[in-house]
């Protein structure tokens, strides 16, 4: 759990150094899937301010097992996601800016080059508008309920596409660790920006040919994966 703590608050810390959140927008999560427990973010405490003995741990159903502090008022949604996606090991949420903006369009951000092709296996999905039963009702769980629906339906793996854009609100991601789910989220938002400036260009851009996606992605991901020296 020690070194848990000191994995997810260092993941939380790189989302200001990377530009993803502002004030205390954003919050990182870990799962240990031996114990089942998560370590995540405390609630509205401002990164400058952040220490890894205040990370706090909860169970799968979100129950505090350990800390001072309230974990943050995400959580739901992260233990939600990792009950039903048991092979992900860390989750992102932020508010940046490029990605929150196709979140708010009701949009998701397609396909449309290599560097998109080298993370994220297609298209990234925007979730359907949460009904208001389901916003007044258990919010933050009901957002992990509609992530999950919405790769369900589409029958999208969510290890070959590690990130998700809540309709009228901003992006989830996640991937093997807490520092894996931070990197995913930095691409995301390079690529979103990307994508919108490429419409600015051509707003008549279509998604990137199938072959060149296949042959990009599988450059680093899967058995015949190549790139790096590992
Ligand atoms: O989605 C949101 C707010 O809409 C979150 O990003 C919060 O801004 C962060 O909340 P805590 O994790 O600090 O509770």
């Amino acid at each position: 759990m020690e070194s848990l703590k000191q994995e997810v608050w260092k993941a939380n810390m790189a989302l200001p150094e990377h530009g993803l959140v502002t004030f205390t927008w954003g919050n990182v999560s870990g799962v240990d899937r031996e114990s089942g427990y998560v370590v995540i973010k405390p609630s509205g405490v401002p990164y400058e301010e952040l220490r890894p003995e205040q990370m706090v741990v909860v169970d799968l159903d979100g129950n505090v097992v350990e800390g001072d502090c309230r974990p943050s008022s995400d959580t739901a949604t992260h233990v939600l996601l990792y009950r039903s996606f048991p092979r992900i090991g860390g989750i992102v949420h932020t508010h940046s800016p490029w990605a929150t903006s196709f979140a708010q369009a009701g949009r998701g951000i397609p396909a449309l080059g290599t560097t998109h092709a080298d993370y994220y296996y297609g298209e990234v999905p925007c979730t359907r508008p949460m009904t208001r039963a389901e916003i007044e009702g258990a919010y933050e769980a009901e957002t992990g309920h509609v992530i999950v629906e919405t790769f369900e339906r589409a029958g999208l793996d969510p290890l070959q596409i590690p990130a998700v854009l809540v309709h009228s609100h901003a992006p989830f991601c996640w991937g093997k660790d807490a520092d894996n789910a931070v990197h995913n989220a930095v691409v995301l938002e390079e690529v979103a920006a990307m994508a919108l400036r490429t419409y600015q260009l051509n707003p008549d851009t279509p998604p990137m040919d199938r072959h060149l996606l296949d042959r990009h992605y599988l450059r680093k991901h899967g058995a015949g994966a190549y790139y790096g020296q590992s």
